[in-house]
């Protein structure tokens, strides 16, 4: 670490962790910190993997004072790790999306007048109306997405205006029902946070705007409006113009600039953590908008995140919206969108496969699935004639396509997809290992391939080069499998520093937030920065000819076996 400096300090509040991260003006990381919930605070909150459930309304929540407790450890563990919190001129940081806290009318004087000698939970506990956050995993909204769509036209009018369809998840809806479930709680609300506006609220010490991009998760915001949407307010506060009006208010401005200072940082966190008075807070954006942000993204390259959920992204400068994915506003430039699709059934589920096999004997509990997974051909065809194997593991209701839990199994002809058929007993769980890897791939393939271009001449259509990051990065099965199915025409490559992707992001927009000259974009100044080297690792060749093209005889396969699948629970 150089002896003197700027430093700047991003975090990643996801659904299983809070991860800090301090790099350099060079973009070097010189120190990290993180907290693990359920290892850190699991007996205190009876929480499993970060949330509550209530599984008889499908609600998925986590304890607001759990957040806050874990942002008192994440620092003193920067501390003891002896990081030169003084010399941090900046903080921005990247939060699990759609979440939403509740804050009480007391929030504002109780933020302002932090008292370094307690903790945050100990005196801000009154600051909110409601002691939980809905978790993007809540799938407690089937009726309030029904109102979302019926009141614009359709889901595909909602898409064209919010960037997508309704989702369980979206915060309009979830706000629509608590508001419903519990009327008390809601007019006792002064404001209503996305938890990215929530974190950096306490660091602020007052409540903070929200983020451009993050209030695009909300089925609120309207897009090429630039505006909140009165129809859509005035529905989830319950139909009239004074409940929207009065939803408006709670919810705030929205930020429009990505970058700059909103303030300087709290006295608790100068007084308790030695941070300098100077130091400043910049937006803080949702996590997958701050993927984008942890390498010079170019047109055509795509990210995947597997982290608890998975995650596919990809920035473009044209708005195509659809109500089978999302788009957001670019987190740092204006007029630029992120294109993304997200599934539940992600890091999890893959586990649930894996707890099947035998147990392994060693440290790696990963090594008997790698095994399986790597052992199995593309789709098990094993000869000339063999069926290709298709599954959909869902272990939790999928976002898309939206149908409930289940594991489905059927075989086609490899050829070309004909004669798709649901196998009558399940085959061998070692098959399963790298069946639900190509399954989680080829719904990425499918719902991106109207974005993807050929490359080059003479290659088929398919991103550039694709980044893996997210805890599943670590896995070179699951790396390896999925470069099988997505290609890459320049190759699979594996951000090094793993599991921290958003935290580093978050990171890397604190820096451009406060060294950006007048006008210089994100991408200008971090493309300056950025080294490839040591910042990302080659992990695959990515396209393979013969390979990719078996996955694509089959994709029209895959996308009616869904059909059918939706088709059976649409009439149940
Ligand atoms: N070696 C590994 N192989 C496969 N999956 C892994 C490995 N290490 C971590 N994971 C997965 O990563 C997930 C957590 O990823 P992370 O990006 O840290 O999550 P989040 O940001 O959602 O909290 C876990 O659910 C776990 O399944
Ligand atoms: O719901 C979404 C995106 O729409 C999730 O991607 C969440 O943003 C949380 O992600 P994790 O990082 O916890 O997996």
């Amino acid at each position: 670490m150089a002896a003197d400096g700027p430093l700047y300090l991003g975090f990643d509040l996801s659904t299983q962790q809070l991860k800090a991260i301090v790099v350099q003006s060079d973009l070097t990381v010189v120190s990290s910190a993180k907290v693990d919930f359920d290892q850190d605070f699991g007996a205190k909150y009876n929480i499993k993997k970060g949330v509550l459930l209530n599984e008889a309304e499908g609600e998925v929540f986590a304890p607001v004072a759990l957040w806050l407790e874990s942002l008192d450890l994440v620092l003193q563990r920067l501390q003891d790790e002896k990081t030169p919190l003084n010399r941090i001129k900046g903080i921005s940081g990247s939060c699990q999306q759609h979440g939403s806290v509740y804050w009480s009318h007391q929030a504002e004087e109780l933020l302002a007048g932090l008292n370094s000698d307690k903790s945050l939970v100990e005196q801000l506990t009154p600051a909110f109306s409601h002691p939980y956050a809905p978790n993007w995993q809540d799938h407690s909204t089937q009726h309030e997405c029904d109102k979302f769509e019926e009141a614009v036209g359709g889901a595909e009018r909602l898409a064209q205006i919010t960037g997508s369809a309704a989702h369980h998840r979206f915060t309009g809806t979830q706000i629509m029902r608590l508001r419903r479930k519990l009327p008390e709680m809601y007019s006792s609300t002064s404001r209503i946070s996305l938890v990215s506006a929530f974190l950096a609220s306490l660091f602020l010490g007052s409540v903070a705007p929200m983020d451009i991009s993050d209030a695009c998760g909300m089925n609120l915001w309207d897009i090429p409006e630039n505006n909140w949407s009165q129809t859509l307010l005035d529905l989830a506060a319950g139909g009239s113009k004074e409940g929207g009006a009065e939803l408006r208010q709670k919810l705030g401005e929205v930020r429009q600039d990505g970058g700059g200072s909103m303030g300087s940082i709290s006295s608790y966190f100068v007084q308790k953590y030695g941070f300098s008075a100077d130091c400043g807070v910049a937006p803080f954006t949702g996590d997958n908008p701050a993927t984008i942000l942890a390498l010079p993204l170019r047109p055509l390259d795509a990210i995947v995140s597997l982290g608890t959920s998975t995650t596919f992204l990809m920035s473009t400068p044209v708005y195509k919206p659809d109500p089978s994915y999302h788009f957001f506003n670019h987190p740092t430039t204006p007029g630029q969108y992120m294109f993304m699709l997200c599934y539940k059934n992600g890091g999890l589920a893959r586990e649930k496969v894996r707890d099947v096999l035998p147990k392994p004997e060693g440290a790696d509990v990963w090594e008997n699935f790698n095994k399986a997974a790597l052992a199995t051909p593309p789709l098990d065809v094993k000869a000339e004639g063999d069926k290709a194997k298709l599954g959909l593991y869902f272990y939790l209701p999928e976002i898309v396509p939206n149908i409930s839990a289940g594991t489905w199994r059927y075989e086609c002809n490899a050829k070309d997809g004909s004669e798709l058929q649901e196998v009558e007993k399940p085959w061998p769980v070692e098959t399963d290992a790298r069946a639900i890897i190509e399954s989680q791939a080829l719904s990425m393939r499918l719902r991106s391939q109207k974005l993807v271009h050929a490359p080059r001449e003479g290659l088929p259509a398919q991103p550039r080069r694709v980044y893996l990051v997210g805890g599943g990065s670590l896995n070179p099965a699951i790396t390896s499998v999925l470069a099988d199915v997505l290609g890459g025409a320049d190759g699979v490559y594996k951000l090094d520093v793993g599991g921290n992707a958003c935290a580093l992001g978050g990171a890397y927009k604190a820096v451009w937030a406060f060294e950006r000259a007048e006008g210089e974009t994100f991408d200008e100044l971090i493309g300056k920065r950025w080294k490839e080297e040591g910042a990302i690792q080659k992990v695959g060749e990515g396209y393979k000819e013969g390979v990719f093209e078996q996955y694509g005889e089959v994709l029209g396969a895959f996308e009616e076996m869904e059909e059918r699948i939706l088709k059976v629970a649409r009439n149940k």
